[in-house]
């Protein structure tokens, strides 16, 4: 039986309201509802109309997450939290302002309850913006932090996936100094453990998982740094030795190519845009953003708020509804 699927808004002042708006025009959102706010909702509704057919799209606010379920094909459920800040809707689109980012933060926080207390089958997070997040005074730099720190704190990764690649990050979002220092070996082991056990749980018997170096040429047998000798290598092993089947560390420059054709089901990338850069380049409709190791399903696109775009009705909604679908995935594999 369909269960309601959460989709938190994301910055209202980005792209988020628009493409779930434009997704749920295109029917592509089943059982889906918006935790949001109701007029930033109707903003967006209005503002991809004209792009979806010219036909008034209607919003719909909802007492509780089932009601998603009853509504209209092509009519947007929004389940409002409290306390959220007034004049959302009248602020101006594609900048970066502390009530949209307190906003994100409630909506965020509320969708995940609703996942958490069984109300929603999984949780698709609209994209926020990182700087109007800080300028809320919010610790976290992004949802999977904070979803982190919701949830008791245990060890979290990024995957970055599409239909060719998947891609499990050791850090994210850190300075690349700051990135390099956290190329540890119980780093790489913990990501590597945390991406084995997430593809398991998907259904990959045992998943074949390579590991990328950090250096150029892995290191070059040490000619050009150390850590691949130092700290990934003895991880690679200690993986192995637990009976996963990693392999490496592989030259980073073409183990995505090799893993693209089919040789591996997942890369463990040392940090953010090592791993991002070639999911990305494959195309931004494509790529789903999964938060592995926590206790709930989340996904998202696997792009950000698009400020210089927002606003236009125009942001392809494809990524989201990827995401929406690989929650419901894996929800349904949990
Ligand atoms: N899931 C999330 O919440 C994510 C949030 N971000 C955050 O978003 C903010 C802006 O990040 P940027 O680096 O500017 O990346 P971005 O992904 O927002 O935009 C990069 C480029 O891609 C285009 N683009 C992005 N999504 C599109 C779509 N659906 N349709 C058409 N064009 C699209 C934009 O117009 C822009 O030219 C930052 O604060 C970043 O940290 C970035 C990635 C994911
Ligand atoms: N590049 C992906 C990204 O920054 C998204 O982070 P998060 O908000 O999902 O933690």
């Amino acid at each position: 039986m369909l269960q309601p699927l959460a989709l938190s808004m994301g910055d209202p002042l980005g792209i988020g309201p628009e493409i779930l708006a434009c997704a749920f025009a295109r029917n592509a959102l089943p059982g889906g509802y918006v935790v949001g706010d109701l007029e930033v909702m109707r903003r967006a509704a209005r503002c991809v109309a004209p792009h979806e057919g010219g036909v008034e799209l209607p919003v719909a606010l909802i007492e509780s997450p089932a009601d998603a379920l009853a509504v209209p094909p092509r009519c947007v459920p929004v389940w409002q939290p409290p306390g959220l800040p007034p004049g959302l809707a009248q602020l101006p689109l594609g900048r970066i302002e502390a009530a949209a980012g307190a906003a994100a933060a409630a909506c965020i926080r509320s969708a995940l309850a609703q996942v958490v207390s069984g109300a929603a089958a999984a949780l698709v997070t609209a994209p926020i913006h990182k700087e109007a997040l800080a300028a809320a005074g919010e610790p976290y730099p992004g949802h999977t932090e904070l979803l982190q720190a919701e949830c008791g704190g245990a060890p979290v990764r990024m995957m970055l996936a599409n239909d060719e690649l998947r891609v499990v990050l050791v850090s994210i979002h850190v300075s690349l100094r700051d990135a390099i220092a956290a190329v540890t070996q119980p780093a790489v082991l913990q990501t590597i453990r945390i991406a084995d056990a997430a593809l398991r749980r998907a259904g990959i018997e045992a998943p074949r998982i390579a590991v990328a170096g950090l250096n150029p040429h892995a290191g070059e047998g040490g000619l050009f740094g150390s850590e691949e000798r130092e700290q990934i290598a003895p991880a690679v092993a200690a993986a192995r030795a637990a009976g996963i089947d990693a392999s490496g560390p592989h030259a980073p420059d073409t183990v995505f190519m090799h893993a693209r054709t089919g040789a591996f089901d997942a890369v463990v990338a040392m940090y953010h845009d090592q791993g991002l850069i070639p999911v990305k380049y494959l195309g931004l409709e494509q790529g789903v953003n999964v938060t592995l190791g926590l206790p709930v399903v989340r996904t998202s696109p696997d792009h950000g708020t698009a400020f210089d775009i927002a606003g236009r009705g125009t942001a392809d909604p494809a990524s989201l509804i990827a995401a929406a679908r690989m929650a419901r995935r894996l929800a349904d594999a949990a």
